[in-house]
Formats: structure tokens, sequence, C-alpha cells
């Protein structure tokens, strides 16, 4: 007896060894996988969902975010990545509470659920609480504690200590739905020193990397100035690329530097919509898949997106390099897609964004019977340009139902939502006390 049969769907399996879509496929679910995917099964199960009229496809994978930053959504709008961290948002994070990041946490993962969101890469401060929020929502996510250390050699020991002890605690838990990765902030904030450890031990403990690289053109030239070479070129000196960095942002790379990326096989998370709203600039997305690095996607954290909608930035991300080069053909629906899905798995090291017998049943089924997803010719099509993150009807991870029918199982929303406006309100209040 099966657990889950989702059945009479439109599947788009993004197994590139299957076909791609099937009409009326099957998808069924035991013991937290992919059990099958046909046209029709004789399998019974616990669980049957009809799909009629939807769309039944792997969930969105979100490899680049800042969970917690749910709390500062709307709080510093309208100005550059330095500006905005150093005189904005770090002042906040300074005071923020273990209950703040977990009721911010909880927050994002409200909102990836019903989004269509099952997995996520994050990097974080009090992460234990990130941890302890995803654990209780059910969701995926590959989790790293933040480090910087601005070249202070005690505070680099400080650094690495806290984020040994959560790989060491972490890695693996909540039935594997955890994972951890090391998550040096960028290489403008932490010291060459330091990297240098994190690679080492991240080789050690075999967990992977996650880091901010190349953002801003300010970034660009501090690392031009202290180091006499770019980000992407220092990083490679000290040997610190490899298929297990998982790069975020890189905009401002030169063709020498994709061409670093492309050997060292790292992979690269594409931010679109922060990389707009903060005027960060426009990543090389056209020529990074030109070279067959695996590009995935990310929406960065709420203060610079400012919400955590994949279904956003796919659409963003294809819309973005077709202006940026007046080419409508650049990054099509197909792409991008795989982007949001199968690359993120890949990135992650995790068999999640495709369904596929023997794969993490993350399964999302997106109700296409609405005015704006009417009339249907191609669902793809649908899934990228026309469809937003509250279409999505069930959310499933590790075969369980996190969202059934529009409906939370595990989480209330209503209390998570007040739980997240006491702890912003009362953080807010905090910084203004300390800035009088
Ligand atoms: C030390 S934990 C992570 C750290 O990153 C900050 N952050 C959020 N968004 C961005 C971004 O786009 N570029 C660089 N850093 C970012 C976040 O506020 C935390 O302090
Ligand atoms: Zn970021």
């Amino acid at each position: 007896m099966a657990d889950i049969i989702i059945e009479n769907g439109t599947v788009l399996t993004m197994d590139p060894a299957n076909e791609h879509t099937l009409k009326e496929g099957t998808v069924v679910i035991e013991d937290g996988l992919i059990k099958d995917i046909s046209l029709s099964t004789n399998e019974r199960a616990d669980t049957v969902i009809d799909a009629s009229g939807c769309v039944v496809m792997p969930g969105l994978i979100n490899t680049h975010t800042h969970a917690g930053m749910t709390l500062l959504r709307g709080y510093a709008d309208d100005m550059a990545l330095n500006q905005w961290l150093e005189d904005n948002i770090w002042p906040v994070e300074a005071q923020m509470s273990d209950d703040d990041i977990y009721a911010g946490t909880l927050l994002a993962c409200v909102e990836m659920i019903k989004s269509g969101t099952t997995s996520f890469a994050d990097m974080y401060i009090h992460v234990e609480m990130v941890a302890k929020a995803v654990e209780r929502s059910g969701m995926r996510a590959a989790l790293s504690y933040g480090m910087i250390d601005f070249g202070d050699s005690i505070r680099a020991d400080r650094e690495l200590e806290e984020g040994k002890r959560f790989v060491k605690k972490w890695n693996g838990s909540a039935d594997g739905r955890i994972t951890t990765m090391y998550g040096p902030h960028a290489p403008n904030t932490c010291s060459e020193e330091l990297l240098i450890r994190v690679r080492e031990q991240a080789e050690h403990d075999n967990v992977k990397v996650h880091i901010h690289v190349l953002e801003t053109e300010d970034e660009l030239n501090q690392m031009k100035e202290q180091y006499g070479m770019c980000s992407v070129n220092m990083l490679d000196r000290i040997g610190f690329l490899d298929n297990n960095i998982l790069a975020a942002h890189c905009i401002w790379l030169s063709g020498g530097d994709i061409e670093i990326l492309r050997e060292r096989k790292v992979n690269v998370s594409h931010n679109p919509v922060s990389n707009m709203k903060l005027g960060s600039g426009i990543a090389p997305v056209k020529e990074l898949i030109d070279k067959g690095i695996n590009v995935s996607l990310g929406t960065d954290g709420c203060a610079s997106n400012n919400n955590l909608d994949m279904f956003e930035e796919m659409k963003t991300a294809t819309l973005m390099q077709k202006v940026s080069k007046l080419d409508p053909s650049l990054v099509p629906a197909d792409t991008v897609l795989k982007m949001g899905t199968s690359n993120g798995g890949r990135a992650l090291g995790i068999k999640s964004g495709i369904l596929k017998k023997g794969y993490n049943a993350d399964v999302i089924i997106v109700d296409m019977n609405k005015p704006h997803l009417t009339p249907l010719y191609d669902p793809i099509s649908h899934i990228v340009y026309s469809a937003r993150g509250s279409d999505v009807r069930t959310t499933i991870v590790q075969g369980q139902i996190l969202m059934d029918n529009y409906e939370l199982k595990f989480l209330d929303e209503n209390t998570v939502m007040e739980d997240a406006r006491k702890a912003a309100a009362d953080l807010i209040e905090r910084v203004d006390i300390k800035r009088e």
C-alpha cells in the first residue's frame, strides 16, 4: 500500500531521461520517496489526490535566501547594497534575538510552503533557531551560519567555531530534511585566512559552502584594491572553488571569471529580483548557461525582494535576460523552470527537483483552473509566465502533505503572522531606543 497517489494531473517530471510532460499522469509516493511516475497505476494508497485541471511538478528550490529577514520586509527600500546593509540592516540584525529569528523563519516557511517552495538554502545568524523552525515546518533546507570577520582573527576563530558547532549538531537532522553548509558571507567581508580555513573544514565535514560572490561593482573595486584581483580570481588562487561551492549573485564577472567557474564546476545561484531592487546589476546568465555552468534561482532575503515567491523569480529571470540583450529568445521557459527545480537540487546535492523513482517526494500541485491561467496551451509557459505562488494548491515534502487544498496542515498561519508582527514591533522599538 502506497502513502499517496496523485492522479489525473498534467505531470511535469523535469527528468531529462523521462518525458517532460505526462498528460493525465500518476505519481505514487511511499516512505517519503517517489515510487512511480506513470500514465496509470494498479497501486492503492491511504491518500488519493485528484489533480484534474492541475499541474503536478517538483517543488521549487530556492537556492539563496536569509529566511529570518521576513521580519525586515519593507524596512529599508530603494538603496544600494552597502548603504542598505551598513546603515540599516546590520544595526537591526545586531538587536535580533533567538525568538525573533524563530518567528521570522517560521513566517518564511509559511510563505514558502504556500507558494510552492519545498527546499531552500539559507545563510543567517542565530542559525540554531532557523533549524528549529525548519524542523517544525516540515520543509527541506540546506542551512548555514553566516560568518563575517572583517579581517579580525579573534572574530574569525569565533565565527568558524559557531559554524562548525552548527554543522556537527544539525547535518542530516529532521529525518534528513536539514542538511548544513558553511556560510562565509562574502570575499570582501571575510579574510583570506578565514576562507581558507572554511574550505578545509567543509571538506573535512563533507558539506558544501554557500557564499555571496561579486554582487556589486563596489565589491569588485574593493577586491581589486585589496588583492589586486577580483573575487573569483582570489577565491581560485586560494583553492576555494569547486563543485561544492554555491556562489550567490555572480553579477560582475569577466569572461575569464566565467571560464574559472566553468572549470571548477561552481554552482551559481541567480537572484534577479534582489539584484534589480538593490540596483546591483544583471548577471550574465545566458553566458553561464551556454558554458554549461549549473545556474539555479534564489530570492535572497525578504528585505531586498520583498517576498519569497519563486514563480515571480522565474518570470523575472527570463524577462531580465531578454530585455538586457534585446533578444526575446534568451533563457526560454523550460530553461528557467529547470533553474527553479532540477538545477537547484543539483546545487544543494539533494535528490529533489525532479519527479523520478527514488527521488524525494517533494511535489507541488498547481491549480490551473484560474482566469489568468486560461486557456491552457503549454503548461510550462503558464508556470513560468502566468502563474503565481498563490496558485499552488498542495505542497508535499518528503511524502508529507504540508498544505492540502490551500490549507496548511501543521502550522497555524494566523498565529505565525501574529508572532512575527509582535517580534518585528519589539525589535524595531529596541533599535530605535538604541539609536536615541
Ligand atoms: C551573516 S548572515 C548573512 C548576512 O547577509 C546579509 N545579506 C542579506 N542580503 C544580502 C545581499 O544581497 N548581499 C549581501 N549580504 C546580504 C544579511 O543581512 C546577513 O547579515
Ligand atoms: Zn544574500
